[in-house]
């Protein structure tokens, strides 16, 4: 079987070009082998490429347990870096993720700008005073750290606080990704993210739903569209426009792309 290894801002995915349809989707323990990084190729998640019609192509993704979720905006990103790569599109495309279809565009520099969906006006979430949550396509908690409470973000326990909140009963039975913030000086600068993903069951070096996220719910806090994002892997880049009921449409992510390598397994 034919792989293609890509990143986005160090959020890795092995490819497939399933456009045959000969891979078994249902086969989670050879997905989840896949991903492992000692014993498969390493990534993230799983993203298989496939035909769909009234559409250029179909992402189906898959976290690095083997298991099915949903949406992946860095996959997504990156999906159209490889239509793009085998020849299916060319500079725009129109393709179908489990969230529904998107838009997206690759410009000359390489940068991967991707529509996604209408989101909800974020909600408080019942874990803190600081914590929003809400839906971009994934689930997603945000909790703003309190400078005087925590130390800098590049010190805080991810792994520990994220798998607490990811487990909380408030986000039974699904769980949750959780992403913690430090809020800058000038809301005009970049805000630095940390992500723990639900279904790697860590901390990942960035995640595209949950830039999104945290730029949407940072409009509540001064940021003005676009919002910079510095993730552990890179800056990514989030437009939108405010709705009249407090949602937000005409939402893009935007970053690089990167295929790193491919082989065979
Ligand atoms: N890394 C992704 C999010 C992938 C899905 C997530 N782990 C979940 O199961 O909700 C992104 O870039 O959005």
């Amino acid at each position: 079987m034919q792989f293609h290894k890509y990143q986005g801002t160090g959020n890795d995915f092995v490819m497939i070009d399933d456009r045959a349809r000969a891979f078994d989707e249902t086969d989670h323990a050879l997905i989840a082998q896949l991903c492992h990084r000692r014993f498969g190729i390493g990534a993230d998640g799983l993203i298989l490429l496939r035909n769909k019609p009234d559409f250029d192509f179909e992402m189906v993704y898959f976290n690095a347990d083997g298991r099915p979720s949903s949406m992946c905006g860095n996959g997504g990103r990156c999906t159209v870096a490889f239509a793009k790569y085998l020849g299916l599109i060319g500079e725009t495309t129109h393709f179908l993720a489990v969230d529904g279809p998107h838009d997206a565009r690759v410009e000359n520099d390489g940068t991967v700008r991707l529509k996604m969906i209408d989101v909800n006006a974020p909600i408080e979430a019942e874990i803190g005073e600081d914590d929003v949550f809400l839906h971009t396509g994934s689930p997603h908690h945000i909790h703003f750290l309190d400078p005087e409470e925590h130390p800098a973000l590049t010190e805080f326990d991810v792994y520990g606080a994220g798998h607490d909140i990811r487990h909380d009963q408030a986000y039974d039975p699904a769980g949750t990704n959780v992403n913690f913030v430090e809020v800058p000086v000038d809301p005009a600068h970049a805000w630095p993210v940390r992500t723990y993903e639900r279904g790697v069951e860590n901390e990942t070096l960035s995640c595209g739903t949950g830039v999104t996220a945290v730029a949407l719910a940072a409009s509540q806090r001064g940021a003005v569209s676009p919002v910079r994002l510095q993730t552990m892997g890179g800056e990514l880049e989030v437009s939108f426009e405010h709705r009249s009921d407090g949602g937000f449409a005409n939402v893009w992510l935007s970053g690089p792309a990167v295929r790193v390598f491919g082989g065979e397994v």
